[in-house]
């Protein structure tokens, strides 16, 4: 069943109205990549509203919800948690927004999470942002990251990367078949990525214009 998340409503000309639904970017990269970075960086910029999969899951955990030992033990592993789970968390957030317009960080990491969300949303990404960076380097940004998760030691980096190659990059490669994927070069400074990023989100919206 589609949800009804932002969706707005506009008067056609003859008076009839249509329903449109939300703008949805799906920001997506290895571990480390710097996806959290930057969508800072986009949301100060161009007006969206920023969900990370992964904070809402934490999040999830924290609240003591009946879940979350479920989610704990699969983040603490690497792996990814059941579509059903994370697509509630992403809808619930996208229509407590009052935005229309949603970066979502981290997600689909694979075809099911692609599947589902589309299925329970109606909703298709406008488009595809993929950080592309060498493993030695998210390594040594997440070993960095300080933000005390139990994900970032050496072991579950590890797993993590596995499930990435394995899982989520056959996600970047449909939406590339489809022609949706703008791919950063991640590995150069903060500021120098986000030249990248802002020059996709110019070149879109001046298209739409
Ligand atoms: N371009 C960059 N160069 C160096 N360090 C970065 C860069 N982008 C992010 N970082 C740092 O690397 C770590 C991982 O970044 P983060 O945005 O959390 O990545 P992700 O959300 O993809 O896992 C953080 O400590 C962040 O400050
Ligand atoms: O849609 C998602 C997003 C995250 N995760 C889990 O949450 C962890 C951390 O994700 P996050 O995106 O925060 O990590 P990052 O890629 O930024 O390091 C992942 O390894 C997965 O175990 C998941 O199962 N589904
Ligand atoms: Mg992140």
């Amino acid at each position: 069943m589609e949800t009804d998340v932002g969706v707005s409503t506009s008067e056609e000309a003859n008076g009839s109205t249509v329903q449109k639904k939300p703008t949805v970017v799906f920001v997506l990269g290895g571990p480390g990549s710097g996806k959290g970075t930057q969508c800072a960086c986009i949301v100060e910029h161009f007006g969206f509203t920023h969900f990370s999969a992964g904070d809402l899951l934490r999040a999830e955990i924290k609240s003591g919800s009946e879940n979350g030992l479920m989610i704990k033990s699969m983040i603490g592993e690497g792996k990814i948690v059941p579509s059903e789970v994370t697509v509630k968390l992403l809808q619930k957030a996208m229509e407590e927004s009052g935005n229309d317009k949603f970066l979502i960080d981290g997600f689909p990491r694979n075809d099911e999470n692609r599947a589902a969300f589309e299925a329970v949303t109606g909703i298709e990404p406008a488009f595809v942002l993929f950080f592309d960076c060498p493993e030695e380097e998210m390594e040594r940004r997440i070993l960095h990251r300080n933000q005390g998760r139990d994900d970032d030691n050496i072991e579950t980096i590890r797993k993590r990367f596995k499930v990435f190659l394995e899982s989520s990059l056959p996600v970047v490669q449909f939406y590339e078949s489809i022609g949706k994927v703008h791919k950063i070069d991640a590995a150069r400074p903060v500021e120098e990525v986000f030249e990248s990023v802002k020059a996709v989100f110019t070149s879109v919206n001046e298209k739409d214009d």
